[in-house]
């Protein structure tokens, strides 16, 4: 099927792109899951990836921040491609992007400050009281009262989290973040709230966020574009509207089936309570 231009996955060369997969190829054992597979992330976006379920979303994140290694393929985050640098190179590569995983990951041993602390324990060399400071504008950051960087995982509601796990992904002040399935699990009004929240944040920090979900909603509420994994390949990226014209059977099955024209017409509205603006030069 011939994806129209405006629905290429990649953008023309004199774009700034934050991340740039070219001819990408994966697999476990004889199975294979991306082929050829080309993808431009521009700076300063929200790109959604959606896909059918097992396409290989997971393993093409997982690729891009290097806990896979593809077969083929390059890729380049903020122009480097990891597999050509050393490890003092490769590390502060790693520095500049946060992730999110699925399931939140969360060390449950630990509070939801020092879990924060983790990558700044890990990329930084930073004396105790300054992490705790960091870590309590993080907290603020993310919208959660500072009482709760003292609490454990298990003391928290599953919105609070999820905003505990991105204030941890936000912990080295990432210029590109990496969102797996952030609202699964979250009601309507949380999902909604943490829409609200991404948004803010990326256009507070000018992040680059990389989000994959099966949530309709929340691709309406925050994405700039929506690129679509099927048959190992982005077959089509582009805009909800642009993409609701793309005449493939996925993807109209997708957009323009009952679920999709159900987001279209139900708009998440924002929370009840405004996510607080987090400024600048509270995180510098
Ligand atoms: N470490 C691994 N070893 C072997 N197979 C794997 C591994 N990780 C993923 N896979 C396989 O790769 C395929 C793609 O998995 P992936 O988790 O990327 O799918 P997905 O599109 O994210 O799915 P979902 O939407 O259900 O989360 C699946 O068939 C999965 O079983």
């Amino acid at each position: 099927m011939q994806t129209p231009a405006a629905l290429s996955p990649t953008l023309p060369s004199d774009v700034d792109v934050a991340i740039r997969v070219r001819g990408l190829e994966t697999g476990f054992g004889a199975q294979t899951i991306h082929k050829d597979l080309d993808l431009d992330v521009r700076r300063g976006e929200i790109i959604g990836l959606v896909g059918g379920s097992g396409t290989g979303k997971s393993v093409l994140l997982r690729c891009i921040i290097g806990l896979e290694t593809p077969r083929a393929g390059t890729i380049e985050v903020l122009g480097r491609d990891a597999a050509t640098l050393d490890a003092v190179e490769g590390r502060a590569l790693r520095r500049r992007w946060g992730v999110l995983f699925q399931e939140g990951a969360l060390f449950s041993a630990l509070t939801v400050a020092e879990n924060i602390e983790v990558p700044m324990r890990e990329f930084l060399d930073l004396p105790l009281d300054l992490m705790d400071e960091f870590a309590k504008l993080k907290v603020r950051m993310v919208g959660l009262p500072e009482e709760a960087a003292c609490k454990f995982p298990s003391e928290l509601s599953g919105g609070m989290r999820k905003r505990a796990a991105l204030a941890r992904a936000l912990a080295l002040d990432p210029l590109v973040l990496f969102l797996d399935e952030p609202t699964a699990g979250l009601d309507p009004i949380a999902a909604a709230a943490f829409d609200d929240l991404v948004r803010v944040l990326r256009d507070t920090l000018d992040l680059t966020v990389f989000l994959i979900t099966h949530d309709l909603d929340t691709l309406h509420a925050t994405c700039d574009r929506v690129a679509v994994l099927s048959d190992g390949l982005v077959i089509a990226c582009g805009t909800i509207e642009a993409l609701r014209e793309f005449d493939h059977p996925w993807v109209q099955e997708y957009f323009s089936g009952p679920r999709g024209r159900a987001a279209v017409r139900s708009q998440r509205k924002p929370p009840a309570q405004p996510t607080p603006q987090p400024s600048k030069t509270e995180f510098a």
